[in-house]
């Protein structure tokens, strides 16, 4: 039995808390263990100036910490789930998600109220796509720019007046204390979350029983079904998480929904499907409701991205 158990994690505040939360976690069930932080600097950190979408490549906040774990550097390491790739590295597997916590996006500004409440032609800052090409479905008149850097420097760049609003995960808001900062919840009829928004996961070497029997008292099995059907549909549609897709699933006893949307980059195409179904076959239902929006239409938008991405 190991004493010392070595979190992999990036240095972002975002990640810290989160890797702190889950070695918190840890701490208080086996007192008796030692528990570090190893950060890790992945690509996503270092290219800054760069929009995600035209960086690419599956992994990019992942990968250096998954070759450290490989390595045997670390023991576990604790990521946002909507920034792991749907395919892990051979070798590592899923260990445990956490309770999800807030999965919808937040509106943030300092001059207005609501994302109703702004005027035409405001300027928004994102740099999703999967958020542009929703908010840009309801309302054509925005000006959508981008807007990169860790949540702390987002804050700072509307802050300094660069945009009338911004919108971020109220679940890395939350974390971070910045809650108040939060005008409004977008609906998931404005804005559906990003696959595994708000849910932290737990990734370790495949066949590491003692890592897995270990943090099973972090499992949460609704985050978890939802997982299966959100990393379903975004497997079938592939692209990763920068792509103009949203999807959401909840389960409610037995039952659980899920809601996917495909948007053009523009959103003049909003292609949305909903199915529902027992939770044991999460990953049937969202892989259904990709084929069904692929087959609408999504198949030729998704096409029509990658011949613009150079
Ligand atoms: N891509 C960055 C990222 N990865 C996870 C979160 C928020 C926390 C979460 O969704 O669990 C964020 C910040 C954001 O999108 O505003």
């Amino acid at each position: 039995m190991k004493n010392k158990i070595i979190i992999g994690t990036r240095s972002s505040k975002l990640a810290l808390w989160q890797a702190e939360y889950i070695a918190d976690c840890i701490r208080q069930k086996y007192p008796e263990k030692t528990v570090e932080l190893l950060h890790v600097t992945t690509k996503g950190d270092k290219v800054l100036d760069v929009p995600l979408a035209k960086i690419g490549g599956k992994g990019l906040f992942t990968k250096e910490i998954e070759t450290a774990m490989l390595e045997n550097k670390i023991d576990i390491a604790v990521h946002s789930l909507k920034d792991m790739p749907t395919q892990l590295p051979d070798g590592l597997s899923l260990a445990v998600v956490t309770k999800r916590a807030d999965p919808y996006d937040a509106f943030v500004s300092i001059k207005y109220d609501s994302f109703a409440a702004l005027p035409k032609g405001a300027k928004v800052g994102t740099s999703s796509l999967r958020r542009k090409a929703q908010l840009l479905h309801a309302r054509p008149d925005l000006q959508i720019q981008n807007l990169r850097g860790n949540v702390n420097t987002r804050l700072e760049k509307l802050e300094q007046g660069q945009f009338d609003a911004i919108i971020l995960a109220a679940a890395g808001l939350k974390r971070l204390g910045f809650g108040a900062r939060i005008r409004e919840i977008l609906p998931k009829s404005l804005c559906l979350p990003a696959v595994g928004q708000g849910i932290l996961a737990i990734e370790a070497r495949t066949g590491d029983k003692e890592m897995f029997s270990l943090l099973q008292f972090l499992h949460d099995e609704g985050a978890w079904q939802a997982a299966l059907a959100e990393r379903a549909f975004l497997s079938r549609v592939e692209g990763g998480c920068q792509v103009p897709v949203g999807v959401h699933a909840v389960t409610d006893k037995d039952v659980l929904t899920v809601e996917a949307v495909i948007a053009s980059l523009d959103g003049t195409q909003l292609l949305y499907d909903k199915e529902t179904g027992p939770v044991s076959s999460a990953t049937e239902l969202g892989r259904k409701a990709a084929e069904k929006l692929l087959d609408e239409g999504g198949l030729a938008i998704m096409q029509e991205i990658g011949l613009l991405k150079d």
